[in-house]
């Protein structure tokens, strides 16, 4: 039988869909899941994820380094923010870290359920192409948008492996579709197409041009992090 993919725009949507038969995947391009596949590839150890910002800052100790992020600015008294430059660095290969931010930590938290969760970003977009292809579930992309509304970033991703998979696995409904065509207009030039978006703009405002530019590069990675037992790891 052929496999299924289904987009659900945004976390408050989540109700709407039944994923405990699916493979589930979190983007957030701008930035979380960027980061998340950035610091996979960079050889740290583990990511946990955390929706609420006190359970993260409680993690810190000489085992987890604290990343917190919200409105767009790291935490005071967290070790790290939402930058995936950040997540580069060589100190921390091989540590682990307790991660929260405005909305890509409350998309995975709300995906809880599924058979599997896995993180997307166009980072590893050919990565996760592949994995959903091998897998024999059905697919959920969950765009985690900003504070429950839509946004045109995660809907150009999920658009972007609706393409990538359109001979293997069918759209279910509607919202497939329309972010398909959403990144057919756009795919040429991305960052061109989403200079008004509001993420760009709310991004921009904060001087982070050099994180848009990182995020929307695809393949830059072949990772795929997959949530196993709360934590983020290499599949
Ligand atoms: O830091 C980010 O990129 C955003 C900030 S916000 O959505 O503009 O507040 O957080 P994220 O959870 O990665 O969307």
């Amino acid at each position: 039988m052929t496999k299924t993919i289904d987009v659900c725009l945004s976390p408050e949507l989540m109700h709407l869909y039944n994923v405990h038969d699916r493979t589930v995947v979190v983007v957030d391009i701008f930035r979380a899941t960027s980061c998340m596949t950035t610091a996979l590839a960079h050889g740290i150890h583990s990511i946990k994820p955390f929706a609420r910002l006190e359970d993260c800052i409680a993690m810190k100790s000489d085992e987890y380094y604290t990343a917190g992020e919200r409105d767009g600015k790291k935490v005071e008294g967290c070790d790290l923010g939402n930058s995936p430059f950040e997540y580069m660095e060589d100190y921390l290969k091989g540590k682990k870290i307790a991660f929260t931010t405005t909305n890509g930590t409350q998309a995975i938290a709300k995906s809880e359920g599924a058979r599997e969760i896995i993180i997307g970003s166009f980072l590893n977009l050919s990565a996760v192409a592949n994995y959903l292809l091998d897998g024999a579930n059905n697919v959920l992309v969950v765009c985690a948008g900003w504070k429950g509304k839509v946004n045109q970033e995660d809907t150009l991703f999920a658009g972007a492996l609706v393409e990538i998979l359109k001979e293997h696995i069918e759209p279910d409904c509607d919202a497939p579709v329309m972010a398909q065509h959403l990144y057919n207009q756009a795919k040429t030039d991305m960052m061109h197409f989403l200079k008004d978006a509001s993420h760009v703009r709310r991004l921009a405002k904060l001087n982070i041009y050099k994180d848009i530019s990182f995020c929307l590069t695809p393949d830059q990675y072949d990772v795929v992090p997959v949530l196993k037992d709360g934590f983020l790891v290499k599949a």
